[in-house]
């Protein structure tokens, strides 16, 4: 079992990277004004010679922001999360979670925090009413009535062995443990990835409530783009180690345009001065001369991005 997960997460021993000499830390923002999240320069690489997965990378999440996390596999989603949470050590710079550093949070800061690991690896030996007893006990604020409404809307067994769960139960049931002390942090690694349609969609519903009622600051990863576009209303691309392109995600549809045909590249000429090189994805025909141009859906965007 995988102590990051079956403890609340700031239980977890922290993962640590071999330090870089030379490298400072940056000063703690003012906590008067600051956002849920915020980071500085994080720089993580694992192994002393391996390029860093988190090059540098600058980010911040206003409250009430709902942010869908996109990137290509290993593009370092995961790592990022759990170095924003604290979990893991970067080589450089540094995350703060409501002004305060991350890998030294009091409990107060610790308590608004909810976090649903990709893998949930809960106590398999427990039922899941015996685990979330458990993780009551950590939390001042604990809304029994939500916890009781989702296992029963999501009929999760309560009695049986958290082990003898589908994979898809086990996450439903990492997702109401996040949400049971009424986090005003939501922090999740690809959280519908092994939920089937009905089970995506009665959580995206659940995530928007909690959104509207209690104005929760959401960061969440994930590939499958059409559930970004029901509940996420800004994006964040992770590429080459930063956040390339971040924005309301109306905004950004709204700039996914489709251009094709002869003199393209006049065309393209007259979109790049519009939208800027970055939104503009080209395509070779093979009728050889023309260009093609498009600029189609946030995953061409995306892929545009230099
Ligand atoms: N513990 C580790 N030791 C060494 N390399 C690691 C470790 N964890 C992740 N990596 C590497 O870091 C990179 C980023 O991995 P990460 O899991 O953060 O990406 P991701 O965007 O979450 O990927 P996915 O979409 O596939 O879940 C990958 O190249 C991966 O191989």
């Amino acid at each position: 079992m995988n102590l990051l997960h079956a403890l609340p997460w700031w239980k977890a021993p922290r993962r640590s990277a071999p330090a870089q000499a030379g490298l400072a830390l940056h000063a703690a923002p003012l906590p008067e004004s600051a956002p849920p999240v915020q980071i500085e320069g994080l720089r993580l690489a694992y192994g002393r010679h391996s390029s860093p997965v988190l090059a540098g990378l600058d980010w911040q999440l206003q409250p009430g922001q709902v942010v869908g996390l996109l990137g290509r596999n290993g593009a370092g989603k995961t790592t990022l999360l759990e170095a924003l949470l604290g979990l893991r050590e970067p080589q450089a710079g540094q995350a703060w979670l409501f002004g305060q550093p991350a890998d030294r949070l009091d409990d107060s800061v610790r308590a608004r925090i909810g976090y649903v690991p990709q893998q949930s690896d809960l106590f398999e030996d427990l039922s899941p009413r015996q685990l979330l007893a458990y993780f009551r006990s950590f939390y001042p604020r604990w809304n029994e009535a939500k916890v009781e409404g989702l296992l029963s809307r999501w009929e999760l067994p309560q009695d049986k062995l958290i082990g003898q769960l589908s994979v898809g139960q086990q996450q439903r049931l990492s997702i109401i443990r996040a949400l049971a002390h009424e986090p005003d942090l939501l922090v999740l690694d690809e959280p519908v990835a092994s939920l089937d349609p009905l089970g995506r969609r009665d959580f995206l519903r659940e995530l928007v409530e909690q959104v509207l009622d209690r104005g929760t600051t959401v960061v969440f990863s994930t590939h499958i783009l059409s559930d970004l576009e029901r509940v996420a209303f800004n994006v964040a691309f992770l590429k080459g180690g930063r956040i390339r392109l971040q924005g309301p995600l109306d905004e950004l549809l709204e700039q996914c345009r489709w251009v094709q045909g002869p003199g393209a590249e006049a065309h393209g000429g007259e979109l790049l001065a519009r939208f800027g090189p970055r939104l503009l994805v080209r395509r070779p025909t093979v009728a050889g001369a023309d260009t093609l141009v498009q600029a189609v859906t946030l995953e061409d965007l995306f892929e545009g991005l230099a």
